[in-house]
């Protein structure tokens, strides 16, 4: 971690050479409808779509996997566009949305843990703490354009951007609804969202699992602005701005100052973490709550 240059602080040697980018199409570059030059070129992966601006240092990135569910190959492309942005030098923001209607994202994909063996939840859950620990300490500034919904892994996602802007649609409620599906958020989660509602507020939406439609969830801090569905990405864009009008590296060195305690928390008991969801999510009766649960959702639909 290069602190004292205070440019880039995400810890590079957490990344592992993950051999499953199976079926990505990561590195490939198309130029933007409309043409353009450099700045124009978007890249992306089935399941991210980056579009870089290099005039202005801002990058938007588009979640469009199906409900955008925490697959572990969508885990592994946001890792690594997140990083390809981070390495050029030119980009100093993203703005992360979702290319899937109505919903932000879905949380952890549960087809990735629903009837897996232990290896695979294992390697699951340690894309998961990657992702979060990259976007928490990344150098960059992340703002969460939040147009759908977005509970449990979703809000978290959210809330390792440092600014969301939350479309007011009361079917796109945000929140940590893990009880509900009776499950524990784990600590780290739990200190994330501490971090940024308060311990009182937390405890109480932790327990209750509670899931804020809009209005609930500006005036618990849970997002920072509500604004029309079709003003999402105008108004990320001059958050964004706001963030990026402060001198890099005393933001970035600050950034760090706030979250790096709750980060090196997960580093220091990572095996453990990924140990104690293996074990978790492995038991019979969790597989059969998630079996039922799964179940639930595609019968929904129809
Ligand atoms: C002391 C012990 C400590 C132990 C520590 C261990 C802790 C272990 C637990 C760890 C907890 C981690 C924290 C995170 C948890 C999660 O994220 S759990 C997932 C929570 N997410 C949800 O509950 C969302 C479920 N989905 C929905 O509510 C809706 O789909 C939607 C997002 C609101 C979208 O609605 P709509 O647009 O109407 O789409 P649908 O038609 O409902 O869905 C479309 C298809 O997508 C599938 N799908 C949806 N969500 C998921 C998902 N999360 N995983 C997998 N698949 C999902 C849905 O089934 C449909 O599929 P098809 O029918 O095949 O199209």
């Amino acid at each position: 971690m290069a602190l004292a240059s205070g440019v880039r602080f995400a810890p590079r040697a957490l990344l592992r050479p993950w051999a499953l980018l199976r079926g990505t199409t990561l590195g490939r570059t198309e130029p933007a409808a409309g043409g353009g030059g450099d700045g124009a070129r978007r890249f992306g992966s089935q399941r991210v779509l980056v579009e870089p601006d290099a005039a202005s240092g801002v990058a938007v990135m588009k979640l469009r996997n199906p409900s955008n569910a925490l697959s572990l190959e969508l885990l592994t492309e946001l890792v690594i566009s997140l990083e390809k942005l981070e390495n050029d030098k030119t980009f100093r923001g993203i703005i992360l949305t979702s290319d899937c209607p109505r919903v932000f994202c879905a949380g952890l994909d549960l087809t990735e843990i629903c009837g897996r063996n232990p290896a695979h939840c294992a390697e699951y859950w340690k894309a998961m703490q990657e992702l979060w620990l990259r976007m928490y300490l990344s150098s960059l500034v992340l703002v969460a354009a939040i147009n759908g919904a977005c509970p449990a892994g979703g809000c978290i996602i959210a809330l390792s951007c440092d600014c969301r802007v939350l479309a007011d649609n009361p079917k796109y409620r945000i929140g940590l609804n893990e009880t509900l599906l009776g499950i524990i958020a784990p600590f780290w989660l739990k200190d994330t969202y501490v971090n940024t509602i308060g311990h009182r507020a937390s405890e109480q939406a932790l327990q209750l699992g509670s899931l804020f439609p809009p209005a609930e969830a500006l005036q618990v801090g849970l997002v920072d602005q509500v604004v029309p569905e079709d003003q999402v990405q105008s108004t990320a864009l001059s958050e964004m701005a706001r963030w990026l009008a402060v001198p890099d590296h005393a933001r970035q060195l600050t950034k760090n100052m706030m979250r790096k305690a709750t980060a090196d928390r997960l580093l220091r008991q990572r095996d453990a973490d990924t140990q104690n969801f293996v074990s978790f999510v492995c038991r019979d009766s969790i597989q059969k709550s998630l079996q039922a649960y799964l179940e639930k959702l595609r019968q929904r639909k129809g």
